[in-house]
């Protein structure tokens, strides 16, 4: 039987993957986006720049022109595009998450094999440690951790779109680091926002919304949310919070929140990605995986999510989609049965 050459070209394009990743990570690592920025743009000049070996700059810059991550060649010298360009060192870079995903995340997923066959972590197999243990230790890790979160807020600037938060008490449940209670104050004036976090993350979240929002219309609050949530809010909102807990911890998530609302007009937003078991789409089924590699977590399916609402006594009122593959899940509490019925 002939080889088929189009299934060998598929299966090459996926297994070096991994190779693209790391050539990508070095040249970061090297500050290589910078240094072509600035007009540093020949194999020899980068290499000074670098004190990176000239001939391995030439052959990583060879792939990475043929990637689309530079433009140019060599001898007239490599030009940035808007790839390279979101990697330059500065705000909102996509930087600190290249290095975490070439180091900690790459070697996490060296134990892919292990993580998977035994549904836990990669990250604690590699390491010896859990995930958010070595993010505590290692404040490097901590801070390309931040930003790698960050660098995924892109969807928050339509979080007010799919939801009127006009009027309300808008309450976010693991607020990070404050930017999508900023972004969601800055769209609807007459809300107010409650700030719920662990205390460590108060200092930070408090800056960050004071300049952004000023002082008036956050109040900052610090604590377990399993223990309990700030109570008299009409929009609570957890955002990337679930992945990490088993069922029951969710469920009883949800039943803080409905237990914590203001009224029968309180909504329960849930922001975050699920995956689906037909017409898988590639990107949700990775962060599945990554949370494995990682917190040994999983993305829920929608149905997943809608069981555990319902147990808390909350039901679906809309789903609505945000950019990157992200969901916004509406929820209502569930009013009481008129008496006499079901
Ligand atoms: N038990 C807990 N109580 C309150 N906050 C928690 C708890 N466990 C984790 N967190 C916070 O949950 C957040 C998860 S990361 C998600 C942050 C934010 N909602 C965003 O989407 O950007 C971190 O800020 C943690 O400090």
């Amino acid at each position: 039987m002939a080889a088929d050459v189009e299934a060998t070209r598929d299966v090459i394009d996926i297994i070096t993957g991994g190779w693209r990743a790391q050539a990508l990570y070095t040249a970061v690592r090297l500050g290589i986006p910078d240094h072509v920025e600035a007009g540093c743009d020949t194999p020899a000049q980068l290499a000074r720049a670098t004190g990176a070996d000239e001939g391995g700059v030439r052959r990583l810059m060879r792939l990475l022109t043929a990637m689309g991550v530079f433009e140019g060649e060599g001898a007239s010298g490599y030009r940035g595009t808007r790839v390279s360009r979101a990697l330059l060192d500065g705000p909102h870079s996509l930087r600190d998450m290249c290095l975490l995903h070439g180091e900690d995340y790459y070697t996490a997923w060296g134990h892919a094999h292990h993580a998977i066959s035994t549904a836990s972590s990669g990250f604690e197999a590699a390491f010896g440690r859990p995930f958010y243990d070595h993010l505590g230790r290692d404040p490097v890790a901590a801070r390309r951790f931040q930003n790698t979160l960050n660098a995924g807020n892109m969807f928050f600037p339509q979080v007010p779109d799919v939801f009127d938060f006009s009027g309300r008490t808008v309450v976010d449940v693991g607020g990070g680091g404050g930017d999508l209670l900023a972004v969601i104050l800055g769209a609807a004036p007459k809300a107010e926002g409650v700030y719920f976090d662990r205390d460590h993350m108060l200092p930070a979240a408090r800056e960050h919304l004071e300049a952004a929002v000023g002082p008036d219309r956050v109040r900052l609050v610090g604590g377990d949310m399993f223990e309990g949530v700030p109570q008299g809010g009409d929009a609570y909102i957890l955002c990337r919070m679930l992945a990490r807990w088993d069922d029951d911890a969710v469920a009883a998530l949800f039943e803080g929140c409905r237990g914590a609302m203001a009224d029968a007009d309180s909504r329960l937003l849930v922001l975050d990605r699920f995956v689906e078991d037909e017409d898988p789409t590639v990107l949700p089924s990775l962060w599945d995986l990554h949370l494995l590699m990682t917190t040994g977590g999983a993305h829920r399916t929608l149905a997943g999510l809608t069981a555990l609402l319902e147990r808390a006594g909350l039901r679906v009122e809309r789903v609505a989609d945000l950019p990157m593959e992200t969901t916004a899940v509406i929820a209502a509490p569930r009013t009481p049965e008129p008496a006499g019925e079901g």
